[in-house]
């Protein structure tokens, strides 16, 4: 595996004179860590996100992957080590079978065919699109679109994946897949970075959160932290997760943020 850190220093970006999408964010992001950015509508998630696998390039300040500096190396270079999902599956699906879709990625990385094949096989059955191979994604649900564009980003093979609001439009079903996909990630050491405003997965799922405000970092730290400061949560439009609103109504001792540590703290 190969290890691909992230750092960003001091990065500012600039749609236009008037919209500064991002100020100043310094950021390390470790090989194998699972992260979630966190903040309103509008705060700079995406746009980050976009810095990470040079869609966009920063109007100011550095970024190093993998120890190179990003500004030396183009998109091509960047989408071997980042893969991101688009928020609207329509942004991003292009062709008119599921399986050519989940291909086009890996394609494009110019793996062998044989790769490609069991990239795709493997990202199909993660995601339980195998009957659907054949299909139309547009003939396809929103969350069934949905899992398309994750199973096309995770068939890339790169070391670091992000996905923008997975869980959008989800049942409890393509929940249960979707934590089964991260664990797979996470036995394979890839850095998975989550851009949510669900908050109840977040906090059941990952350990650490960035939020931002106003293209600003204003905490990165422990999510256990993050979804103890209520001043912090208002000030990002964000709410506690429900298992934490109910360790409160029950005046838990410790803030639970999974079912497991709700159960032994009741005990
Ligand atoms: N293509 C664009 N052109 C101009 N301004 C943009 C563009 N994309 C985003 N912005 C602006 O940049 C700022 C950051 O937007 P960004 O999409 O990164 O935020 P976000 O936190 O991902 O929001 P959301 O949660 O709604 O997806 C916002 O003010 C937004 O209006």
């Amino acid at each position: 595996m190969t290890i691909v850190d992230i750092r960003l220093e001091n990065v500012v970006f600039r749609y236009s004179e008037e919209v500064t999408a991002l100020s100043n964010i310094s950021l390390i992001i470790h090989q194998g860590e699972r992260i979630a950015l966190i903040g309103p509508n509008g705060s700079g998630k995406t746009s980050l996100a976009k810095h990470l696998n040079g869609l966009l390039r920063p109007s100011g300040g550095r970024g190093r992957i993998g120890g190179q500096q990003t500004e030396k190396l183009n998109v091509a270079a960047l989408s071997r080590k980042v893969a991101l999902s688009f928020q609207n599956p329509d942004d991003q699906i292009s062709k008119r079978r599921v399986w050519d879709e989940v291909a086009f990625g890996p394609e494009n990385l110019h793996y062998a065919k044989d790769r490609v094949h069991s990239l795709v096989e493997k990202s199909l059955s993660l995601f339980a699109l195998g009957p659907l191979a054949s299909s139309n994604p547009y003939d396809l649900g929103y969350s069934e679109r949905k899992r398309v564009t994750l199973a096309s980003i995770v068939a890339m093979d790169t070391p670091v994946v992000v996905f923008d609001e997975p869980t959008a439009g989800m049942d409890a079903r393509e929940l249960g897949l979707l934590k089964a996909v991260l664990d797979q990630l996470k036995k394979e050491q890839k850095t998975v970075i989550i851009i949510s405003h669900d908050m109840d997965f977040v906090a059941e799922q990952i350990g650490r959160v960035v939020c931002l405000n106003n293209g600003r970092i204003l905490f990165d730290g422990p999510s256990s932290t993050a979804f103890r400061n209520k001043d912090l949560l208002e000030s990002c439009s964000l709410r506690q997760p429900q298992i934490a609103r109910l360790s409160s109504f029950f005046e838990l001792d410790e803030l639970a943020l999974t079912p497991e540590t709700f159960v032994r703290a009741l005990k």
